[in-house]
């Protein structure tokens, strides 16, 4: 595929973390925007390909950054291109990334690095542990005594990437821009904000060149984002099926479903494409609309995940057909509604959400939706099950998620987790299912009733396996390697 005669839309939005999700969603959303002329897209990678992987910015600069995006739904599939893309580059390429955000030009920097890229401590700070994180603090540091821009490159984290390419804004003077994260965390907002700030403080204190935390909350307008589009990662046959479909040939075609929903809070200081015009919400207070997406779909996907893992089922659309499972989740979401704005009508999401889970034609697999289980169950399932113990309910729909992630690793299920350490060093603690437990929250899991009620679960789950000593083997996802 390559562009014909059409020119390409002039770069004015940066995308760190060009994966499957950025090109379901922020890209189809730009492309669709009324503005679509005015608004290109610079996209970069995150971390190398893994390998077996396809390297999507290398498959998408060759192009042009054009790329099928797949619809798929019970009754079929429809076919687009989407040509908001202008450049992908990969994402060590840091140069780049520093002379777009240097360019008074670009407006707005989406991100979509997985949670795990924000390299985020328990408490929701920045991981001043992670040696990659600190190493692009030093660096940043160094820089900070000289003028030269190639001394602003070379961070191999996301955090990293992003303030360093801050850092050339500010000295390029090229005025506020807006910063859009679109992964699946709560508060996602604050915590790029609270993060990137912390950061700033640490180059500051050891620096000599002025304030580049002051000058970052005066500057960049931190929006805070609910995504929701379930994009699986696309099977390999899917390149031949746009081929035969459209007689196009695309290394890197998308499959997706038809629901997209996109709500966003926040301040565009440079102006941002006309998202609205494609379904974006703008709202004053993303809070609920996030806590809805995020517990009932997320929550539930995670329940479906290690609990249909367990089962044997290896889709969402086959776990969700097994009577028990289905039961489960039903549960989990009323227990979660309690929780929710009434005015949300939770009910009327759920409903949708189970013919979502149902389309069997997106084969999203429970194994991919898996990883890094630590920090989604802490996330995800954790704050209804603690408003649920608070009013003295029992909450079963939540108590067998967190049950089904002990038991998928007394199980030896092969799980990547970005916490592999930790997850591995509980594993083979004396007492495992309570180190697993207190990994997720001691306060919550000792010696109380929901405690009690959760271990019964992993009994009951890990039934003859019980006795073993080890879990599986776990894989240190993506805060255990470069970026
Ligand atoms: N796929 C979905 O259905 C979906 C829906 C809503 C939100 N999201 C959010 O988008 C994220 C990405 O999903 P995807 O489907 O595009 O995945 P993907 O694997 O296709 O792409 C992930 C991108 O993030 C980069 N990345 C991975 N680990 C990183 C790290 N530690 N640091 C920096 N960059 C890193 C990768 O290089 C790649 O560019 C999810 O983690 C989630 O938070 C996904
Ligand atoms: O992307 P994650 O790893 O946060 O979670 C896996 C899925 O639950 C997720 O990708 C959903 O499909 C998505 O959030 C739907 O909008």
């Amino acid at each position: 595929m390559r562009r014909d005669t059409a020119p390409a839309a002039p770069p004015r939005l940066v995308h760190l973390g060009l994966g499957a999700f950025h090109r379901a969603h922020q890209a189809w959303y730009t492309a669709r925007a009324d503005d679509a002329a005015e608004w290109g897209i610079v996209a970069f990678g995150g971390r190398a390909p893994r390998p077996g992987d396809l390297d999507v910015p290398a498959a998408l600069a060759r192009q042009d950054g054009l790329y099928t995006l797949v619809e798929r739904s019970e009754d079929g599939d429809a076919f687009t291109v989407v040509d908001s893309i202008v450049a992908a580059h990969p994402g060590p390429r840091t140069d780049l990334i520093n002379a777009h955000l240097a360019d008074p030009r670009t407006a707005v920097v989406t991100l979509t690095i997985t949670e795990a890229g924000y390299r985020l401590a328990p408490d929701g700070g920045p991981d001043l542990a992670d040696p990659a994180l600190l190493a692009d603090l030093a660096r940043l540091r160094e820089a900070s005594a000289v003028d030269d821009p190639a001394a602003l490159t070379g961070a191999t984290t996301a955090p990293g990437r992003l303030l360093a390419g801050l850092e050339a804004r500010r000295r390029a003077g090229a005025g506020p821009i807006a910063l859009v994260p679109c992964d699946n965390l709560p508060g996602n907002g604050a915590l790029l904000r609270g993060g990137l700030l912390a950061l700033a403080a640490e180059v500051d204190a050891g620096g000599h060149h002025g304030s580049l935390a002051s000058w970052l909350a005066d500057h960049a307008s931190v929006i805070s984002t609910s995504v929701d589009r379930i994009t699986p990662r696309a099977e390999p046959d899917l390149a031949e099926t746009v081929r035969r479909a459209t007689g196009r040939s695309d290394a890197v075609p998308v499959v997706t479903e038809p629901f997209s929903d996109w709500v966003l809070e926040g301040e565009f200081p440079a102006g941002r494409p006309a998202w609205e015009a494609a379904g974006a919400l703008v709202v004053d207070d993303v809070e609920p609309f996030e806590s809805r997406k995020l517990w009932l779909l997320n929550g539930a996907h995670s329940l479906l995940a290690y609990a249909g893992l367990l089962a044997d089922h290896v889709t969402v659309a086959q776990a969700i057909e097994d009577p028990t499972l289905r039961r489960a989740v039903e549960g989990w979401w009323s227990e979660a509604a309690r929780h929710l704005p009434a005015d949300l009508d939770a009910a009327a999401y759920s409903r949708a959400l189970l013919a979502r889970f149902r389309n069997h034609r997106v084969e999203h697999r429970l194994a991919q939706i898996s990883a890094d289980g630590s920090a989604k169950i802490r996330l995800r399932i954790l704050p209804v099950l603690r408003a649920e113990a608070d009013a003295g309910r029992a909450a079963p729909g939540a108590e067998l998620a967190v049950a089904a992630w002990v038991a998928a690793h007394r199980r030896g299920l092969p799980l990547v987790d970005a916490a592999g350490d930790d997850v591995a060093r509980a594993c083979s603690a004396a007492e495992p299912v309570e180190a697993l437990l207190a990994m997720l929250d001691p306060a919550l899991f000792a010696g109380t009733p929901v405690g009690a009620r959760v271990r019964d679960g992993v009994r009951r789950l890990v039934g003859a396996a019980e006795g073993s000593r080890h879990c599986g083997e776990i894989s240190p996802g993506a805060t255990a390697r470069p970026a």
